[in-house]
């Protein structure tokens, strides 16, 4: 379990994080959101010891990350795939790991067939693409088998196949009962992969909510319908629905389900052409959620 308490960092002018509280609890992937800049990584770094805070706690199993007797076997971390000395094979990296945090050299062997880089270990990181030196952060990551797991902005730079592999992969670490959390900018790739969402912009905390709460609340189901006879339509619905004209034969409804659109037209004798249900993606909502802090980030931005 992870728990972060009235966390804060100051870089200088900036407030890089601020005040934030939330915890990540074993057995779920808790997707942590928010827009370019909004203190993700900031806030991973001080959970895993890198950076310090500047007031509030971020513990790990009850202590902070630096008084962990051995850190790698409380928690795993991909914070940055490049930090691997590129003359290094996969293996030697591995061992090197292992060897200083009193990991047995067999867990090695372990994670490489667990990411799939068995074949490759003895090639030099160096030479790795993008994708391999992912697959050996994680594998680096799962070194200690710790019963808590973060990182950052895992899928960023992968193909399908490889993201595909890390959301079954955080799927299986959660549901062997650890704390999973990652971070990223992208709605889409949360909806798939994670139980709970923690959204954060300017630093501070905007959403804590379930996934299961989040969609409920904000995926409204539209209805599109077209009809020669569009206007008159709208005229005919009630004013507590919320009606967008999208063309002049078509329009965009919220809060009645087709069925019953379909009804008040054939009832009005009101030929429809299309009428077809469709829902709101999270994406837009997480952007509506998060406008206020990315305007805030472009403002100042251009104010530079
Ligand atoms: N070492 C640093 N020195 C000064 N400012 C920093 C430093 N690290 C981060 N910041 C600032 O802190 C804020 C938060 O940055 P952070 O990288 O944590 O955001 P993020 O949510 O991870 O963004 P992204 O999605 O772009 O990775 C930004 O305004 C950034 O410029």
């Amino acid at each position: 379990m992870i728990e972060v308490r009235g966390l804060s960092k100051r870089y200088g002018e900036v407030l890089a994080v601020d005040n934030l509280t939330f915890a990540v609890r074993p057995g779920e992937v808790t997707g942590f959101l928010g827009p370019n800049g909004a203190g993700k990584s900031t806030t991973l770094r001080m959970i895993v010891g890198l950076d310090a805070a500047s007031s509030g706690t971020a513990t790990v199993g009850g202590r902070p990350y630096v008084a962990q007797p051995t850190p790698l076997k409380e928690v795993g971390a991909l914070l940055d795939p490049g930090a691997v000395l590129p003359g290094r094979t996969a293996y030697h990296h591995l061992l090197a790991l292992a060897a200083g945090n009193g990991i047995p050299s067999s867990r090695v062997k372990a994670v490489l067939a667990e990411v799939g880089l068995e074949n490759v270990r003895r090639r030099r990181a160096g030479t790795f693409s993008l994708g391999m030196r992912q697959r050996l952060g994680i594998a680096a990551a799962l070194l200690g088998d710790p019963p808590v797991l973060v990182f950052d902005e895992p899928l960023n730079g992968l193909d399908p196949e490889g993201i595909v592999w890390i959301r079954s992969l955080m799927r299986r670490m959660a549901a062997e009962g650890r704390a999973v959390l990652m971070s990223s900018h992208l709605m889409s790739e949360m909806e798939l992969t994670a139980d709970h969402l923690v959204v954060i912009g300017r630093g501070r905390l905007i959403a804590d909510t379930s996934m299961k709460d989040f969609i409920e609340a904000h995926s409204e189901r539209e209805v599109f319908v077209r009809s020669p006879r569009a206007e008159e339509l709208r005229g005919m619905l009630s004013t507590a629905v919320e009606v967008r004209t999208e063309s002049s034969d078509a329009l965009v409804v919220t809060g009645l389900e087709a069925a019953e659109i379909g009804a008040l037209a054939s009832a009005n004798g009101v030929e429809l052409h299309e009428l077809a249900p469709r829902q709101v993606s999270l994406e837009k909502a997480f952007m509506a959620l998060t406008r206020d802090a990315v305007e805030y980030q472009s403002e100042k931005e251009t104010s530079r």
